[in-house]
């Protein structure tokens, strides 16, 4: 039995083998994902664009992301549970960051929370981090900045906003965040930001100089079926084995073949029989 995979274990991991998250949405994915021991579940707000199928995060509220990251919880996952805090949750006010963050924890039982962006969010990150709830940050292509971004666009290119997404991460890392996830950067840029702080650096379409890999569920096992990212690797098409194993089970109906007798309840012969007399006709002989 593997320990229980901690805060401070993720954080211990800097110079150690290679950390993987992968997100989770409810109690069996949860256990697929805890299976093949991933060290973090992130309950992401692209449930949104996974589950619920909005074309982007925005739609994502705290009561959705309360409501996934409970029934995530409820597998009693090995990996550390990190709950995304949804847009607008952590904009508005310290009180209001604080008390949302809480909800996740307390109803969602989180672990952690992750939040995207850099200094301006330094005072509600400080905020949780006094609150006692562990913060992983989130820079570059942060999916909430999609209309300010204009596209899921790649971020950091030019030398100014590489330096400024630096600046980022080091005053995030100097705040106390447990964990960085490095979205859509260049992978020059990801190796320099893994190098220049002391925590983990978890990259997604951001080279493979991260201290570790995120990738979406569904994309990463074939059941998305919309516009795949550069980044993402799939490593199955459980669509296409779900979809040719849910028309076999309607050929199997078409055919009469399901449900077949061990599949089916029986009451006694007695009862049975005079059922049988009763309402069905030609029924008359003697039962088997
Ligand atoms: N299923 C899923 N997987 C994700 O990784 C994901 C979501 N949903 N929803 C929220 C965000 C959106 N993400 C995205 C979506 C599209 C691109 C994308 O198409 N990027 C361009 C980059 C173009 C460029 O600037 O060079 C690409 O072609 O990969 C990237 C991240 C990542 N997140
Ligand atoms: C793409 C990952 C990092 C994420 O934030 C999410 O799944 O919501």
């Amino acid at each position: 039995m593997r320990d229980k995979v901690t805060v401070p274990a993720i954080k211990a991991r800097k110079h150690a083998t290679k950390l993987t998250m992968v997100t989770a949405y409810d109690a069996p994915m949860a256990r697929i994902v805890d299976e093949a021991e991933i060290d973090m579940i992130l309950v992401g707000d692209s449930v949104t664009t996974t589950v619920l199928g909005r074309p982007d995060t925005l739609a994502a509220t705290v009561d959705i992301m309360v409501h996934h990251s409970a029934a995530v919880a409820q597998a009693l996952p090995r990996a550390l549970i990190v709950t995304d805090m949804p847009w607008l949750s952590y904009h508005i006010s310290i009180e209001e960051t604080t008390r949302n963050a809480g909800r996740l924890v307390r109803e969602g039982k989180a672990e952690a929370v992750k939040l995207e962006g850099g200094r301006k969010r330094l005072p509600m990150v400080e905020a949780l981090l006094a609150a006692e709830i562990p913060v992983m940050g989130h820079l570059g292509l942060t999916p909430q900045s999609v209309h300010a971004m204009g596209g899921y666009k790649v971020q950091g290119k030019e030398l100014e906003a590489a330096h400024e997404l630096l600046k980022d991460a080091r005053a995030l890392a100097e705040a106390g965040v447990f964990a960085l996830v490095l979205e859509g950067i260049p992978d020059v840029l990801a190796q320099i930001i893994t190098q220049e702080i002391d925590i983990p650096t978890i990259g997604i379409g951001a080279g493979p100089h991260c201290d570790g890999q995120v990738l979406v569920f569904h994309d990463i096992l074939g059941l998305t079926t919309n516009h795949l990212p550069k980044f993402v690797r799939q490593y199955a098409q459980l669509a296409e084995i779900a979809t040719s194993a849910l028309k076999q089970y309607s050929a199997d109906v078409q055919a009469g073949t399901f449900p077949a007798d061990s599949e089916t309840y029986h009451t006694h012969k007695e009862v049975a029989r005079t059922l049988k007399n009763q309402f069905i006709e030609q029924s008359a002989k003697p039962e088997g």
